[in-house]
């Protein structure tokens, strides 16, 4: 089951551009040319699905694109279907500026054949030209090996290239028009949820919709929600969610009919979250019409601290299970649903779900832990992948559940999958693995149920985290590597000293052995925020392409530059690559301002 949001999913145009010399030379081009774009939108759509599950549909210009009518033509049809990422193909040389796309809004990539008898990649080269004099970046793209005219594959170097365009293409696209939703606003001074209205609108072009924590309170009270669901969400609860150890001191537990009633309430709090995020036709027939509707929010946060968590429950049990993808209503899309309200961990969680269809981690960048510091507190050596030093990700109480490193591959090794290829076992182990300890109450005077456990396995995962700077703006940073499964006496040692009740992924990045990535310090030394978001998989290569697409320069990385994909026009701005992203993203501004 996917996230019920407002608007047709984005689909993908693809451009068939030929010779126009009718007359002999367009004739011998016509079906080559369209079978590219055919086989170009086969591609495209036997690999790619939305987070929802559904599978992306291309849409093939009506007819071949020789001169600038038929470039009009096809952005009116394009735009009567829906079509919001444009891959212009082509085999032949074209007249460069006349075919083009010329639509500022709609991310754009050319794939010119690498053929001799007519050619593409000399158009490609033209086009691209022309693409930069008029600012409009574009992505190029042409196969390294040089291809025979009748040749219908699709070398794997432009396949590895237009998916990743694609994929983030159409990231860009599904988030445009659709809201971050601020429940409450700034958490104990972070500024990434002090929720920076600007930034949404120019770089991403989303809407940002605050509502008062209050209102939750409200909905509690006034019964606002589906009460139904409540009782089959508060059974499914009492069966599947194990109360863990209380570790407050005993004057400071609370009492049995306390810890019932904050189960209930933080049961409630997960369902009024998510109706606050997209509406509830439910709550229509209640007589809620305003409430049925939600915000149209494809992410959002919970400030919970300190004003709500001082007096009521924490957030934790909630944004567990709004960023897991499992409920009691079974198995469908997680929610991306940032702690502490921290918009700027939110965007980088909503970065990798929607190019990876995966549950996000959200966590603090805690401590790094050295080898040398992990052998004095624990007598033991750190070994394997760890042997250099870990950095300890942990919540301050929640984190998906996809987490735990519970979803087994058919080997049997620790995976997160998106929710359809998820199974009842998977959903099981995660649940078995996991505790929900009575919140601290240090911390959280209103008690709670912070989730508990270890990610299991070594996983690959990028962490990222975007920043805002003034004078400069948002900023990416990016950091590729894998969980660590840190043997259990070293692992209980070092997370009782944070907090025993939290949920622990021990991270170790890949290191270049040179500047942020010197060694695992560095890259901790380095990272921006208290906060990093973790997605599953090596998708660091798509979170580059998507920045760019969205002119948001990428500060810190730690991927292979072969995989760095971005417009051509890049090129232009000089040969090193970070300095010359810094430079393209400033000269061609925010996508929607
Ligand atoms: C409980 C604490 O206030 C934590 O929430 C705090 O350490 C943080 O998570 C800061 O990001
Ligand atoms: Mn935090």
């Amino acid at each position: 089951m996917a996230n019920r949001l407002i608007g047709r999913l984005p689909k993908v145009g693809i451009r068939p551009v030929i010779d126009g010399r009718e007359r002999g030379i367009r004739e011998s081009l016509e079906v080559q040319t369209m079978n590219m774009a055919k086989a170009a939108a086969s591609l495209i759509e036997e690999n790619l699905r939305f987070p929802g599950g559904e599978k992306v549909e291309c849409v093939i210009s009506d007819t071949t694109i020789g001169g600038v009518a038929e470039a009009a033509m096809c952005a009116d049809q394009f735009e009567r279907e829906g079509v919001a990422v444009s891959l212009t193909v082509t085999p032949c040389w074209c007249y460069g500026t006349e075919v083009m796309d010329s639509n500022p809004s709609i991310p754009k990539a050319v794939w010119g054949f690498n053929g001799t008898e007519r050619p593409g990649a000399v158009y490609l080269a033209a086009a691209l030209a022309g693409y930069a004099q008029k600012g409009l970046p574009a992505f190029g793209i042409y196969g390294r090996n040089v291809q025979d005219a009748g040749d219908e594959t699709i070398p794997e170097d432009v396949q590895e290239k237009i998916i990743r365009f694609v994929k983030a293409a159409l990231a860009a696209a599904q988030m445009k028009g659709k809201s971050y939703l601020s429940i409450g606003y700034t958490s104990m001074g972070i500024a990434g949820s002090m929720v920076n209205p600007d930034f949404f609108q120019d770089y991403l072009g989303m809407r940002t919709e605050f509502v008062d924590m209050v209102e939750v309170k409200r909905r509690i009270d006034q019964e606002i929600y589906d009460k139904e669901e409540y009782e089959k969400a508060l059974a499914w609860t009492r069966e599947n969610c194990v109360e863990g150890e209380d570790h407050n001191a005993p004057e400071m537990q609370s009492d049995r009919a306390r810890k019932d009633w904050e189960w209930e309430t933080v049961v409630k709090m997960t369902l009024i979250f998510r109706d606050l995020m997209i509406g509830n036709p439910k709550l229509k027939e209640a007589g809620f019409g305003e409430e049925a509707l939600g915000r149209n929010a494809i992410a959002g946060g919970f400030q919970g601290q300190r004003q709500w968590t001082d007096y009521y429950p924490n957030g934790d049990f909630s944004e567990v299970f709004m960023n897991t993808s499992f409920d009691w209503n079974g198995i469908r899309e997680a929610f991306v649903f940032a702690t502490e309200n921290d918009s700027l961990n939110a965007v980088p969680m909503l970065f990798g779900h929607l190019l990876s269809n995966t549950a996000q981690i959200f966590s603090d960048v805690r401590t790094f832990w050295s080898a040398e510091a992990v052998k004095r507190v624990t007598g033991k050596e750190l070994t394997g992948i760890a042997k250099d030093g870990i950095i300890h990700l942990i919540n301050s109480g929640a984190t998906t559940l996809d987490a735990t490193g519970q979803h087994l591959d058919k080997d049997g090794n620790s995976v997160m999958k998106p929710f359809w290829e998820i199974d009842d076992e998977d959903v099981k182990r995660c649940l078995d693995n996991t505790r929900f300890c009575p919140g601290s109450k240090g911390y959280f005077r209103g008690g709670g149920y912070s989730s508990q456990f270890k990610t299991a396995g070594q996983m690959p995962v990028t962490m990222s985290r975007l920043n805002l700077v003034k004078g400069q703006g948002p900023v990416l940073q990016i950091a590729e590597g894998y969980t660590a499964d840190i043997e259990d006496a070293v692992h209980k040692v070092l997370d009782k000293r944070t907090d025993p009740t939290w949920p622990t992924t021990w991270f170790v990045p890949r290191l270049t052995g040179k500047g942020a990535f010197k060694d695992v310090y560095s890259v901790m030394a380095n990272w921006g925020a208290n906060h990093g978001a973790i997605s599953y998989g090596h998708i660091g290569a798509d979170l580059i392409t998507l920045a760019s697409i969205l002119r948001i320069p990428v500060c810190m990385h730690n991927v292979d530059e072969d995989k760095i994909f971005r417009p051509s026009v890049w090129n232009a701005f000089g040969e090193d690559k970070e300095g010359a992203d810094y430079r393209a993203c400033q000269n061609f501004g925010p996508m929607y301002k």
